[in-house]
């Protein structure tokens, strides 16, 4: 066993230590978990300072090096993250940077970003806003293909089960036919009384949050939007979660849920309409989960291209 270099002469350098045993190539090593803030654009041209996890890596080629230099990684986080907006420049740069510090090592290298980004959302009908905080995953790699990034994040919304918002309507039929004898003429002010009345609604559909956990890759040279996303996705939903609800609100929230009845799979396949369109994705993976208040156990579905 020998050791490559030793640059202060005094310290051993075990990572450079050179051996025929140390065994196959490594397909990432690194650091996870790297506290850092980012400065992130969502695509509204005002970036957000965020805490973020960071995880930086490359590739061992090397079967016989014992180790890669994980400073260094580190250090270039700093470096790139600390002080530049986290767009598609700067990772590919700071991956470049790392296999640069790795010259001989590795052949590939891959960041990985954790963050929450906030975004102020207006209500359905009062002139109220609130922040709704949507998790950002974003992991960028360079290898022999080149520059790849990927951005992983969730939207959470309402579902009314279509099946159940249908017997539900059965039953109200079945209570109307009852409350109002066929043979007798219809009182309108009646009839206005029961719809407003619990004793003729007798019958409500199960509804559930449910989350999309969408992951998609950029196109090369498309510039991450994420706003521009969750504005399509949560369009497509109509019923996304809402932060400051009145009553005007909630009423609101009520007729999109009954506009937009939804299985998973429906939701799943309004969501594939719109990641199909958009031509800045290369691709896209989808997770629906209907957290169901009917049974204990979910709902979901998956797409992708
Ligand atoms: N490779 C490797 N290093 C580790 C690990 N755990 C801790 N380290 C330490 O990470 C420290 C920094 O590694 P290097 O980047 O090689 O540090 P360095 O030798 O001072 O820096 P360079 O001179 O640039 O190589 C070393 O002291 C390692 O012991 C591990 O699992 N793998």
């Amino acid at each position: 066993m020998k050791i490559l270099s030793d640059t202060t002469g005094a310290m051993p350098d075990v990572a450079t230590q050179t051996a025929p045993r140390f065994g196959a190539p490594l397909e990432w090593v690194g650091m996870d978990g790297i506290d850092a803030p980012i400065r992130f654009d969502a695509g509204d041209g005002a970036p957000q300072v965020a805490a973020a996890k960071i995880g930086a890596f490359v590739n061992l080629a090397r079967p016989d090096v014992r180790g890669i230099h994980m400073s260094r990684l580190y250090l270039m986080v700093d470096e790139y993250l600390g002080s530049r907006t986290l767009d598609a420049g700067t990772l590919d740069a700071m991956l470049r940077a790392f296999l640069d510090s790795h010259a001989g090592l590795a052949d590939r290298a891959r960041v990985d970003i954790r963050f929450q980004h906030l975004v102020r959302r207006r209500a359905l009908r009062s002139d109220n806003s609130g922040w709704r905080a949507y998790p950002v995953a974003i992991e960028a790699t360079r290898d022999a293909r080149g520059f790849h990034l990927g951005l992983t994040t969730e939207v959470t919304y309402s579902s009314t089960c279509p099946a159940s918002a249908a017997l539900a309507r059965q039953l109200i039929q079945e209570r109307f036919a009852t409350d109002f004898a066929a043979d007798a003429p219809l009182d309108r002010a009646a009839v206005l009384a029961w719809l407003g009345s619990e004793q003729g609604i007798v019958a409500t559909p199960h509804a559930q949050r449910s989350v999309a956990r969408l992951q998609v890759r950029y196109a090369a040279g498309a510039t991450p939007n994420l706003i521009g996303l969750l504005d399509a996705v949560e369009g497509a939903l109509g019923t996304p979660a809402q932060t400051a609800v009145k009553r005007e609100d909630e009423q609101a929230f009520a007729l999109a849920n009954g506009g937009n009845l939804m299985f998973c799979e429906d939701a799943a396949r309004r969501i594939q309409r719109v990641l199909d369109g958009d031509a800045g994705l290369a691709g896209f993976q989808v997770r629906l989960e209907h957290q169901e208040s009917l049974h204990a156990h979910d709902a979901v579905a998956f797409t992708s291209t």
